[in-house]
């Protein structure tokens, strides 16, 4: 049997390192993550110091990511002292000149942070990785887990960089959804890695990881619009992949939900065809029901935090903000990316408040999320959108611009090409 990736617990022997690593060269693996286990999360010593030059000189040298909690970073470092997220990463680089090829410290210990943040760095990049902190005793056994989530999905053949935010995905909505639990009298509980089996959302067969980059052009569909130029929705989804499409979403506001689910399932095999993620419109049911990539919520539809347990850490979740303060809950609740709008007046949506371009703005400055702008958008005003310059506007969503039209592959084609003209939102 093949083993392609090994992720290391505990070590405690100065020998067991070196007859795994002794192992390691001669059955190489495609990647080895090392959790360096010394102190755990409650603060117990789990491997003397005497083992700490063997991890420097021989295993982590080989390793493709290292995964220390703080005061593990510091025992490899000689005491460092490391008390904010500049010592992170000025504990990442020196590590990494130890030699694994990406170091991840986890700042879950780091005083004063109202986040969980952890930093990755490859010795090019650092990506620093938030999450909101989870308030819950249940935090048991969630290094080792957070290092084997990442081992599984480098096994999957997912990136560095993707595996490491499935896998702080995943712990996170983990601890969340298991924070209740009260199990023992110890001064730590365990958390429940099942809640994917028990939230019956197990299938993802999505080929990859969100990226930001899909919001670039946004196709909404309007059933209204499709009946009346005469065309299902099947036909309009391939018309406006066809035409560049990066994203779609089905916004079927009159459907029923048999005749809901057979279409999102259809278009949902045209999608994964091209690569195009496919979410779904306020129905996390139907989502669900068809495996779709993920939902679009707003602020009077499902919360997104419960969307998010339903769903499981992998599905896109967007939620529709028009203040500051709705992206920052919309971040806090584990959603991928905010739609913020309507930019322009809009026909599509009965009674939307329109927030203009300086509103567009305020909500992307103040947005930790990726941002996709909508409302009244289409050729002739996507530039000027997308002109707002704001690192986080990824791009623009239309509906009546692509739908209400004769030719949806021409009008999608059209706008694809204004938006690479405007030579933002794809990086
Ligand atoms: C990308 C995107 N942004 C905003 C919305 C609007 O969602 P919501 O406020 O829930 O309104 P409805 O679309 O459900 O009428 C959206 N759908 N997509
Ligand atoms: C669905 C929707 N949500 C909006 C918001 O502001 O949140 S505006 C809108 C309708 C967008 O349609 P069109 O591209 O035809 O203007
Ligand atoms: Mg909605």
């Amino acid at each position: 049997m093949q083993v392609d990736v090994v992720k290391t617990g505990m070590l405690p022997s100065v020998g067991i390192v070196k007859t795994l690593c002794k192992t390691l060269r001669e059955f190489p693996v495609h990647a080895l993550v090392v959790d360096p286990v010394m102190v755990s999360t409650s603060g117990d010593v789990l491997a003397g110091p005497s083992i700490l030059s063997t991890f420097r000189e021989e295993l982590l040298p080989m390793a493709d990511i290292i995964t220390p909690n703080l005061k593990e970073a510091s025992a490899l470092l000689n005491g460092m002292q490391l008390e904010t997220v500049d010592d992170m990463r000025s504990a990442a680089r020196l590590l990494h000149n130890m030699g694994p090829k990406n170091v991840l410290v986890k700042g879950g210990d780091l005083p004063d942070s109202s986040d969980a943040v952890d930093i990755l760095y490859n010795g090019h990049n650092f990506y620093e990785l938030r999450s909101p902190r989870i308030r819950t005793r249940n935090t048991h056994g969630t290094g080792c887990s957070l290092a084997s989530s990442i081992a599984a999905e480098v096994a999957k053949g997912y990136p560095m960089l993707s595996a490491v935010k499935v896998a702080k995905r995943f712990v996170e909505t983990a601890l969340d959804y298991s924070k209740e639990i009260d199990i023992g009298n110890g001064p730590q509980g365990p958390f429940d890695h099942l809640l994917r089996l028990k939230s019956h959302s197990q299938a993802c067969h999505r080929q990859q990881p969100f990226d930001p980059s899909d919001l670039f052009l946004y196709a909404v569909t309007d059933s209204r619009m499709n009946k009346r130029w005469g065309r299902s929705i099947i036909d309009a989804v391939k018309a406006a992949i066809d035409g560049g499409a990066t994203i779609i979403q089905l916004r079927e506001k009159d459907a029923e939900t048999k005749d809901f689910m057979e279409s999102a399932k259809a278009c949902l095999r045209i999608c994964r065809l091209h690569g195009v993620p496919l979410l779904i419109n306020d129905r996390v049911d139907v989502a669900i029901a068809c495996d779709a990539d993920g939902v679009h919520v707003g602020q009077s539809d499902m919360p997104a935090r419960v969307a998010r347990t339903l769903l499981g850490p992998e599905k896109i979740i967007g939620v529709s903000c028009k203040t500051p303060e709705q992206a920052e809950q919309a971040w806090v609740d584990g959603a991928d990316y905010i739609g913020c709008g309507g930019v322009y007046p809009t026909n599509t949506k009965e009674n939307n408040i329109t927030v203009g371009l300086n509103g567009l703005k305020t909500v992307c400055m103040a947005s930790k999320l990726p941002v996709v702008a909508i409302g009244g958008i289409g050729v002739s005003n996507a530039r000027a959108v997308m002109e707002i310059r704001t690192s986080n506007l990824k791009g623009v969503a239309v509906v009546s611009a692509l739908f209400d039209r004769e030719c949806v592959q021409t009008e999608t084609r059209q706008l694809h090409e204004v938006l690479l003209g405007s030579n933002i939102g794809s990086t």
